[in-house]
């Protein structure tokens, strides 16, 4: 079955079908590093990771980047507040958001482009606005103009004779029309300032992510996202700069998340309600947490409430129980190629559930749908257990299979699954070294040494110490 998302630009959930077969080449808006990550940006990225995570699941390969708006008005603004240097402050919390992203399992992107690295780009993609027309000097810095580009509103709807209703251009702001946006802003004394054809300043918002996109992931590509307060201005006007420098279509699939919200309000630094993740993870799990976001769909609100992550806790308890009561079985199981009644129903139960989830997943990364199937397997393997004797150790296994799935798209139970192999795999070295060393002990040096020379050959070389054999892996 294919995969089908709602696309922000046409409203409607379309058939998935990326530029070049088999690669999925996706841009998601990172955060401006001035302040800690918290539970709302966390939604966003969680959301994105497992979308990532599943189009890798379905054989896709995928490239993904994503910004860091390491120089703004934001940063500046802070690092006055603390006396530091928006440079270092912008570093430190660019540092602390890589952190948290992956104490939350998110895997990082493949290029993390940042602005400050990219204002010679920057510079170039304005100077081609600029000469189709697009873009024009004023006093305080390169504006782009709106009315030009016939396609403007395009994505978030709106109209530009109600942007205009009421509004003005403020005195001091070298703007033509109210509705125009800064692409690069003339320094104020004591800001950081690069040189530009246009004098000393710094790029304006909405810029970065065009020019380090479309570097990056080239001209047209496949997936760009971010929260639902991005799609007007930052994602309307991006569109803009990019199909006006361009002359074609730019991004085929536009997915934004809802808010995190906290008693009725978007969860934001502004509004002073947010948690940070810092302080989640002093109190939950990282899996708690992402079990949290993945209980609703990603373009749904997500309510955040003490009872919320409880229940998220107790799921996630549930599944965990789940798994050892698997673990434990198998250890009883009955390797036998001959199945009953309980057999098939816990089977059929299994596939069934399966079906669902990859249903679900399929339907625009139905994550809270898919969630109901993986109770169902949980459900339905342990009555099975309960139920048999002897379990049958290939049915577990489709139960097991389907967890490694849950875990690889969700990323959840990674340590579990990891682990357990590690630790199978080391106990069982082990129990060779000590048979080994009562061989030698018995002066069985042929077969001891038969055990040594065959597991070299799997990748574990052996050494004798004084203080006892000590193993390896070696590669060649
Ligand atoms: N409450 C929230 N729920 C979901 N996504 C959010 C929330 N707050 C921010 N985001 C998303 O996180 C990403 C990074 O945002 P950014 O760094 O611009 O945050 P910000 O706007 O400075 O934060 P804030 O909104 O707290 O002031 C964006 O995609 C944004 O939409
Ligand atoms: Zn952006």
């Amino acid at each position: 079955m294919a995969i089908r998302v709602y696309n922000t630009l046409t409203r409607e959930k379309e058939e998935f079908r990326p530029i070049r077969e088999g690669e999925v080449r996706m841009y998601v808006c990172g955060p401006t590093v001035y302040d800690y990550t918290h539970l709302g940006h966390a939604r966003t990225y969680i959301a994105f990771d497992v979308i990532r995570r599943y189009l890798e699941h379905r054989g896709y390969t995928v490239l993904m980047v994503m910004n860091f708006t390491d120089i703004d008005d934001k940063i500046i603004r802070r690092a006055r507040e603390t006396g530091e240097d928006p440079k270092e402050l912008a570093e430190r919390f660019l540092r602390y958001f890589l952190e948290d992203m992956s104490a939350l399992k998110v895997k990082p992107a493949d290029i993390y482009p940042r602005v400050t690295e990219h204002i010679e780009d920057i510079i170039d993609f304005v100077r081609k606005l600029e000469e189709r027309g697009y873009a024009y000097e004023g006093s305080d810095g390169v504006y782009f103009e709106v009315a030009k580009f016939r396609d403007y509103g395009k994505l978030s709807g709106v109209k530009l004779e109600e942007l205009r209703k009421g509004a003005r251009v403020e005195p001091g702001e070298g703007k033509r029309n109210p509705e125009d946006f800064a692409l690069w802003k003339k320094a104020k004394p004591g800001e950081p300032k690069w040189e530009s054809p246009w004098g000393e300043g710094r790029p304006g918002w909405h810029i970065e992510c065009s020019t380090m996109s479309t570097k990056y992931l080239g001209e047209s590509f496949d997936i760009h996202g971010g929260g639902n307060d991005l799609i007007f201005p930052h994602h309307e006007n991006e569109i803009a700069q990019t199909e006006a420098c361009t002359g074609h279509r730019w991004v085929n699939y536009w997915l934004h998340t809802g808010f995190l919200m906290v008693n009725g309000e978007k969860m934001s630094k502004s509004l002073g309600n947010f948690v940070t993740i810092r302080e989640m993870l002093e109190r939950y799990d990282p899996e708690v947490i992402r079990l949290f976001v993945l209980q609703r769909h990603y373009r749904s609100p997500l309510d955040y409430t003490e009872e919320g992550m409880e229940h998220a806790k107790n799921n996630l308890e549930r599944l965990y129980n789940t798994l050892e009561n698997i673990r434990v079985a198998m250890e009883k199981a009955e390797v036998s190629f001959r199945w009953g009644k309980e057999e098939f129903e816990a089977y059929e139960a299994i596939r069934d559930a399966r079906e669902k989830f990859y249903a679900a997943m399929d339907d625009d990364f139905n994550t809270a749908e898919a969630l109901k199937a993986v109770f169902e397997v949980s459900g339905a393997v342990n009555r099975y257990i309960r139920e048999v004797e002897r379990p049958k150790e290939s049915v577990l296994r489709k139960a097991l299979e389907f967890f490694k799935t849950i875990s690889e798209v969700f990323g959840l139970f990674e340590d579990y699954f990891r682990e357990r192999k590690a630790g199978d795999e080391e106990a069982l070295i082990g129990l060779l070294v000590d048979v080994r060393a009562k061989l030698r002990k018995e002066r069985n040096f042929a077969l001891a040494d038969e055990i040594r020379a065959r597991l070299r050959e799997l990748g574990v070389q052996l050494e004798d110490t004084p203080e006892g054999t000590v193993w390896k892996r070696v590669r060649v």
